[in-house]
């Protein structure tokens, strides 16, 4: 019998040594988010006529102006929404003074309904994604989070328990603790992960030889004037850090919301201070962040809501997918010549893998999915047509048990051309996270049409009425073509009625003869492990043979 695939992301669990799992690498661009006010939000919500609380604001350097009244921005219409996320990036990013940065806190927090707890979380975590987008746990394990008094070391706190559970290995220097219930309480969830805590005296001086990338989270928009101890000593540190010419072996600092030191507004007065490799901008920029040179911008704090974007005028760009941070201007260029991962795995002995493929494959598998991967049954499926001309295409693994690998398609695409003239095909699988692949060889064949039938009845209805409406692999006109014939289809079968499998649409099964398994070792030294068919005593056996890499 087929076992059906498993990939119940449910069951996931979140292994401590694959913590690769919370990828912020997400694609999908999502037009409609909050950041641009949809039509309806166009005009002030009660909340925006809200006065501004009577707290006090944060003492600013003499000199500075009072915020102005702001005008709500120009309205914006249905054409602003098409803004891909790449052009919105690079378009010019609103930039707020340190008045409008303090006077938004207070919105957030007072009309607006937030509380500081929850801001911080946000905030802690977009650093943490930030970081775990741009450093590789696999060289960057090392970290040290350096806390400053405010709500900026704040979020250093909440950014270290993420960054823990995202499976690096945080240390906390938090030398000016507040009493305050809320900061206790971000200490002591990192004490129960037994996070260490440093003093500041205690720190090397140079501090590339502990840490892989140090957090910068000592003050954000309300610091003012010169560093008093013992910040001074620790901002000294990582100036000297940024003079260190050799990148290689410098550890990375990672500024939240604004570099250590800097004035808020004016950035580095002197040229000296921080020189961050990466800056996390809260909320939206600050002006001093016009000065960042480093190479990785971020902005966090997927929670502003259209009554403070109307007010400011801000211009943000939208957060990709489901991440809670967006790179702001473009990334660094790479040299793709140079791309090379120096994986870590555990070994992949001989003595260890399993005598038959089939079982090495399902617990494989099985680690891909409870690791989090993201479709982990995706597979490249190569065939070769009659002249010997290959096409490859990624297919879903729809079951797999000892009798093959299984997957439906149309009867009428290029690669069921391709079979029907030449059955022999080959698979590959890629767990980029986990550095593993495996290639799968054999013949493949038609799966009985009752087993067809019965997988077509089981997907969704819109994918059933999908795979009626396209004859795969023909040219049509235009994509109105398949929406119109779907719409149809979908009438038709409005009344809820069995929608029958079409004769052209089923599944192949492909009987593996040869399994490679491959696991990324450093410098080049991977494993890999072959199982071919051998006879032995008259009847046909897997034999096991390690490869070069
Ligand atoms: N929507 C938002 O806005 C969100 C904001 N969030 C975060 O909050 C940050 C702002 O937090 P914040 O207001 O608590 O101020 P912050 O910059 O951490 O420092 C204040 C502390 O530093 C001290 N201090 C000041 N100058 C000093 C000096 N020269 N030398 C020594 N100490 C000095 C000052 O002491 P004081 O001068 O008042 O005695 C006070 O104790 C913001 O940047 C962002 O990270 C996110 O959590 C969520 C969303
Ligand atoms: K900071």
């Amino acid at each position: 019998m087929l076992a059906a695939v498993r990939n119940n992301k449910s069951a996931a669990v979140l292994s401590r040594a694959m913590p690769f799992l919370f990828s912020a690498t997400a694609t999908a661009t999502a037009n409609t988010h909050p950041l641009f006010p949809s039509p309806h939000c166009q005009n002030p919500s009660p909340a925006d006529r809200l006065p501004l609380p009577a707290r006090r604001l944060p003492r600013f350097p003499a000199g500075t102006p009072r915020a102005p009244s702001l005008p709500l921005p120009p309205k914006r219409g249905m054409a602003s929404l098409a803004v891909s996320a790449a052009a919105a990036a690079a378009a010019e990013v609103t930039h707020l003074t340190q008045r409008e940065a303090a006077e938004i806190d207070e919105q957030l927090m007072g009309p607006l309904g937030f509380s500081v707890d929850q801001l911080m979380e946000l905030a802690g975590l977009s650093v943490a994604e930030a970081v775990a987008e741009v450093y590789k746990l696999s060289e960057h394990a090392r970290v040290l989070v350096i806390c400053g008094p405010g709500n900026n070391g704040g979020d250093g706190l909440v950014a270290a328990r993420h960054l823990h559970h995202f499976g690096y290995r945080p240390s906390v220097c938090y030398p000016k603790r507040t009493p305050k219930p809320l900061y206790s309480g971000l200490v002591t969830q990192l004490e129960s992960l037994f996070i260490p805590f440093i003093s500041a005296e205690d720190l090397l001086s140079d501090l590339s030889r502990e840490f892989d990338i140090i957090v910068d989270a000592m003050f954000g928009f309300s610091f003012h004037g010169t560093p008093r101890p013992p910040f001074d000593d620790l901002i000294q540190r990582l100036v000297s850090l940024s003079v260190i010419e050799n990148s290689d072996k410098k550890a990375a600092i990672v500024s939240v919301d604004i570099p250590s030191g800097w004035h808020v507004e004016e950035g580095v007065v002197d040229g000296g201070g921080i020189k961050p490799d990466m800056l996390v901008s809260l909320t939206a920029p600050k002006l001093c962040a016009k000065k960042f040179t480093g190479p990785h911008h971020f902005l966090g704090g997927r929670f502003v809501p259209p009554p403070i974007i109307n007010k400011y005028g801000l211009q943000l760009p939208p957060y990709p997918g489901t991440s809670m941070c967006v790179r702001i201007g473009k990334a660094p260029s790479v040299d793709i010549s140079s791309l090379r991962e120096n994986y870590i795995s555990p070994e992949l002995l001989e003595s260890q893998v399993k005598f038959d493929p089939f079982d090495q494959f399902l617990q494989w598998f099985d680690e891909a999915v409870s690791s989090g991967l993201r479709e982990p049954n995706a597979m490249a499926l190569t065939t070769v047509n009659k002249e010997g001309k290959p096409s490859s295409r990624m297919v879903l693994l729809k079951g797999v048990d000892k009798q093959g690998f299984v997957w439906y398609t149309n009867y009428g695409s290029r690669k069921a051309h391709d079979l029907s003239e030449n059955p022999s095909a080959a698979l590959l699988f890629y767990w980029n996270e986990m550095n593993r692949q495996v290639r799968v060889e054999g013949t493949v064949e038609k799966v009985p049409e009752e087993e067809s039938d019965k997988y077509f009845h089981s997907r969704p209805r819109g994918s059933q009425l999908g795979a009626i409406v396209s004859k795969q692999s023909t040219v049509i006109t235009g994509r109105e073509v398949l929406q119109q014939a779907y719409k149809e289809l979908e009438q038709k079968y409005s009344d809820g009625s069995l929608i029958p499998k079409p004769e052209y649409w089923g599944g192949y099964r492909l009987t593996p003869t040869l399994f490679e398994f491959w696991q990324g070792q450093q410098s080049r030294l991977h494993d890999r492990l072959q199982y071919s068919q051998r006879e032995v005593d008259g009847s046909t056996a897997w034999h096991i043979e390690r490869l070069s890499p």
